[in-house]
């Protein structure tokens, strides 16, 4: 979706409109600071041909007194509104990355599993350049569009023609800035895309650490790597020229432009047209004719990225629709019964068929074993059941009624899973397994106990206090499997629980205690196991192998 430079400034008036006051307050100071920064060239004028040339030392002294009192206001009003504007602008994007952080969990699975980790955080931190809306240079154009106006009607008032000749020359300024802008968005566009994406491959090479040294493919890896960083440089350096170039440009332009006053002003004096200090205020006021279309070109080179930054944060944020919870949905507070009827599903991206026509039927007190070779759609069954996806035919039903209808929040509340892919957070062992509910320390350790963690923690001298590294990192495969189970246990009032692979790494006394537990503390919930195994056949109740059609046992 492309969007308009409207359609990116209204998003932006969303986020001013919150502190409208403040804004309008900051007008204020604006438009006092273009009142009083227009004094000093007329003031100028009035030094000249009422003091000096008229030899009147009085009148002299006067103008040069009110000229003091004008600079020390235009200092105090400049200082103010760029305080105000510091404080606007700080809060407005904070506003933003709110707004963003809360959207970005919020996205559907298929964000996450399209999206390399590091390309979504990079795209993340081109919100900050968003900062540049509000910044110094952004107001300085807007006080000189200010200025422009009150510089042309003194102009105009004083010699109507020098004026027309003088603006002349801002056409031609404002097609170089033109022609300037086009060129530095592409690049901008461009300079972005290539840094998210050699972020993406530097994180994922630094979260793969181990297992690129164990595979030896350190250098295969660097020059990719190095590709990426490569290309962005050169999208990089191709900014810069263009930067530069647009840049000097215009500066010999306003070179040019103020050796065409000194001909046409000075041939002016030269032909008494007009008088000296007309020719000194129209000096002063002449480079304000141009301010606009030069602040303009400094702003863009800070705001031109900014409005790029934008337009690729809606796109890329906002092109998936949201998981929104519409307030519609129906609150469950228990599951009773889940069904799966005649449903086929396939990935967004995918051509074929995960799974088809797939039936399933779990009451309370039903343990169901899911069977099946790698790649058969285990997991995707439970990925369906969790409302990961909607885009499946047939129907996924919780206890009678449509899932479509059921708040996904709520039915997640309701399962534990043990998942294939555990994700632990960077911090303590018991912070990891109170992740979703606080317990007291009789449930915390039963949960220890069952989980065949207890042992081990009380082993550690930091006991579970003990921090797991990212990911898990200073734990075994076992150990942060039995976290995942303690979690899975811990989680208040679930009535489905998924043992999705939950033992691959487990030793034989350990899977006996978790096979204990689901056999003797689950009869009134919902188990769904996938195991490869045969270790959970003799505890379920019901098999369904995905290789075959009909269910093993009923
Ligand atoms: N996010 C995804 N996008 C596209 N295809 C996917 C996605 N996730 C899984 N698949 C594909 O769907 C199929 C089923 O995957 P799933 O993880 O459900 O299998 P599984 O039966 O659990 O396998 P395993 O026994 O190896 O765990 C696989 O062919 C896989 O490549």
């Amino acid at each position: 979706m492309a969007l308009n430079k409207f359609g990116t400034l209204s998003f932006v008036f969303k986020y001013v409109k919150r502190r409208i006051w403040l804004f309008i307050l900051g007008m204020i100071l604006l438009i006092a600071l273009t009142l009083v920064a227009l004094l000093p060239p007329y003031l100028t004028k009035l030094v000249f041909d009422e003091g000096i040339m008229a030899r009147n030392m009085n009148v002299l002294i006067k103008y040069v007194l009110i000229l003091v009192g004008t600079y020390l206001l235009q200092s105090i009003l400049n200082y103010s509104s760029s305080v105000l504007f510091t404080f606007l602008n700080q809060h407005t994007l904070l506003d933003m990355k709110k707004d963003l952080n809360k959207n970005i969990l919020n996205l559907p699975l298929e964000f996450f599993t399209t999206n390399e980790s590091g390309y979504i955080l990079a795209r993340m931190k081109e919100v900050d350049s968003l900062s540049s809306f509000f910044s110094m240079n952004t107001l300085r154009t807007i006080i000189s569009i200010f200025e422009f106006v009150g510089a042309l009607f003194i102009m105009f008032s004083m010699n109507f023609k020098l004026t027309i000749l003088l603006l002349l020359m801002v056409p031609v300024f404002g097609i170089v800035t033109k022609i300037f802008g086009r060129s530095l968005k592409k690049f901008t566009h461009s300079s972005l895309e290539k840094g998210a994406m050699y972020s993406g491959k530097l994180q994922q090479a630094i979260l793969g650490g181990e297992e690129i040294k164990r595979l030896g493919i350190e250098e295969k890896q660097v020059k990719e790597i190095n590709q990426a960083s490569e290309q962005f440089a050169k999208t990089m350096i191709k900014r810069g020229i263009s930067m530069s170039g647009g840049t000097e440009l215009l500066t010999l332009f306003s070179s040019l432009a103020s050796v065409f006053l000194l001909y046409v002003g000075g041939s002016a004096v030269l032909n008494e047209n007009i008088s000296i200090g007309t020719y000194m205020a129209f000096a002063g006021y002449f480079s304000k004719l141009y301010a606009p279309v030069l602040n303009w070109n400094t702003t863009m080179l800070t705001i031109q990225p900014a409005f790029v930054a934008l337009e690729r944060i809606r796109n890329f944020f906002f092109k998936y629709q949201k998981e929104e919870e519409t307030g519609d949905e129906l609150e469950l507070n228990q599951i009773n019964e889940i069904e799966m009827k005649n449903v086929s599903f396939k990935y967004p991206d995918g051509n074929d068929y995960v799974i088809e026509n797939f039936d399933l039927n779990a009451k309370k007190g039903t343990k169901i074993l899911l069977k099946g070779p790698n790649g058969s759609g285990k997991s995707t069954i439970i990925r369906l059941l969790l409302g990961f996806y909607n885009n499946y035919d047939g129907k996924i039903l919780v206890n009678g009624t449509d899932s479509k209808k059921i708040s996904k929040k709520s039915l997640r509340k309701l399962f534990s899973i043990v998942s294939q892919r555990i994700f632990l957070l960077n911090s303590s062992i018991a912070e990891n397994i109170k992740i979703v509910d606080e317990l007291d320390e009789e449930q915390y350790q039963k949960v220890l106990l069952k989980s065949g963690l207890k042992e081990f923690v009380n082993s550690l001298p930091l006991k579970d206090k003990t921090p797991v590294g990212e990911n898990g990192i200073k734990l075994s495969g076992g150990q942060i499997q039995k976290i995942a189970i303690a979690r899975a246990i811990a989680k208040a009032n679930s009535d489905v629980y998924v043992f999705d692979e939950a033992t691959a790494h487990l030793d034989s006394e350990t899977r006996e205690l978790i096979k204990r537990f689901i056999k003797e503390e689950l009869n009134d919930k919902i188990c769904l196991i996938i195991d490869h195994s045969n270790n959970f056949d003799d505890i379920c109740n019901k098999i369904i192998d995905l290789t075959k059609e009909e269910q093993l046992k009923n």
